[in-house]
């Protein structure tokens, strides 16, 4: 998986997602620097925060990543995010070219459906008052999987036929049909194993290719429900409703323009603010510091938010939401250096921590250095001694790699 992540933004309009990816995508504390080469106009860069090797070490000061940064041991890697605009009831009938922005979503390998919890636009971002959020995390998930669903059942006789005819079985007929949304034959293989099918494909019912629908798009597009608006007097009964309903381990609270606002603030010099936390200080807090002094109206709207929002959750939130992407991708940083005494590619005053790359737990270290070094490595060797080929990464145990190279190392 490597560097490729792609984290899809849904939701319908005026439910926050530029307001979200303004938040995701400043790297105003980041070096800036990423390692895409081209971003296509419906992406950008934004950046996970991951716990950094460096804290385990006492390094923080010497981590300099290629990409992103790194902050007391925070370490923001970057990932790419695609931002699927325009998706209302009826998008995969066209409404809204809405089969457009389905088609983009072929690329995510997960998705960030942004809602409005505060109740106060309809299903198509329409001001209004009191509408329920809770019916549009089932018409998006309704559209994604109309949209697969619509497509398969098009070609389902000439699919069936040369399935009989080629007597392949049922994994790659189907992987044949989802590959254009990314899917891989382990993918496909884990959603028919999910549903324990016992009657043929070629006697399959529309019943059952609509489970292999549901399944299928679960499965490919893990998805995280980003409760956004949080701040807003309606949302908490929004959200107890919501979270009755649905899984509690896919849902976010968020409120999107605050983080915006606490990060403008702090780039402008009036307070202090670590990012994904509670801590905001002002110069009330920190009379010494050369923080600026705000005028009334801006100290009552920053009580107000720490009230709302930072005080009663925790955060903003919004840093939660590309984490809990890559947990539900069930992604582990993994980090590869030249020197695994000293850390560092090769000069400890460049910095120690350089490089670190996300991969799926599971993969083993063999594989990280066909990631890394696009081939063999000669050997493995991590911070106590060497690894095996085909010994999985642990995260905090082997997870800081140094790949020597087959013929000359470095
Ligand atoms: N109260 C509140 N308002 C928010 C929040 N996030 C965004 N908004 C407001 O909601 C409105 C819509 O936000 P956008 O970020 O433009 O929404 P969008 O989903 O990108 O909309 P489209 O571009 O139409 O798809 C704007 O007025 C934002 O200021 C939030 O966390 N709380």
């Amino acid at each position: 998986m490597g560097r490729d992540i792609l984290i899809g933004f849904v939701g319908k309009p005026s439910s926050g997602k530029s307001t979200m990816l303004n938040a995701l995508t400043d790297a105003t504390a980041k070096t800036g620097s990423f390692p895409f080469t081209t971003i296509e106009p419906n992406r950008a860069v934004g950046y996970v925060q991951i716990d950094c090797a460096c804290s385990r070490y006492g390094l923080e000061d010497k981590c300099k990543p290629l990409y992103g940064g790194c902050t007391n041991g925070r370490r923001s890697v970057p990932i790419q995010l695609l931002d699927v605009a325009g998706l209302i009831p009826g998008a995969h009938a066209g409404k809204g070219l809405g089969n457009k922005f389905l088609d983009d979503l072929r690329h995510a390998d997960a998705l960030v459906h942004v809602v409005d919890v505060s109740g106060t636009t309809d299903s198509e971002g329409k001001a209004c008052r009191g509408y329920d959020p809770s019916v549009d995390i089932a018409w998006l998930h309704g559209e994604i999987i109309a949209w697969v669903g619509g497509n398969l059942k098009a070609k389902w006789p000439n699919t069936r036929r040369r399935h009989i005819a080629t007597k392949a079985n049922p994994v790659k007929t189907l992987q044949n049909q989802f590959s254009g949304y990314g899917s891989t034959p382990a993918i496909t293989a884990k959603v028919l194993d999910k549903l324990h099918l016992s009657t043929p494909l070629e006697d399959w019912d529309e019943e059952t290719i609509d489970k292999i629908v549901d399944t299928f798009v679960r499965t490919k597009f893990p998805t995280v429900i980003a409760l956004n608006k949080i701040d807003h007097p309606d949302a908490d009964a929004n959200i107890s409703k919501i979270a009755r309903k649905e899984n509690p381990n896919l849902l976010v609270l968020t409120s999107a323009i605050s983080e915006v606002l606490l990060r403008r603030l702090a780039k402008q010099g009036f307070i202090k603010y670590e990012e994904g936390s509670e801590f905001v200080d002002t110069k009330d807090d920190l009379p010494d510091s050369d923080l600026k002094p705000m005028d009334e109206k801006l100290k009552n709207h920053i009580t107000n938010l720490q009230d709302m929002v930072l005080y009663r959750h925790g955060s903003t939130g919004v840093v939660n939401v590309l984490l809990k992407a890559i947990e539900l991708l069930g992604l582990i940083p993994v980090f590869s250096v030249k020197n695994i005494n000293n850390f560092s590619n090769g000069n400890v005053s460049e910095g120690v921590f350089r490089d670190c790359i996300l991969v799926k737990k599971g993969t083993t270290a063999g594989e990280v250095s066909h990631m890394v070094l696009g081939g063999e490595a000669m050997s493995i060797v991590g911070v106590n001694g060497n690894i095996a080929e085909d010994e999985p990464i642990v995260s905090g145990k082997t997870d800081i790699l140094n790949f020597r190279l087959k013929k000359a190392d470095s």
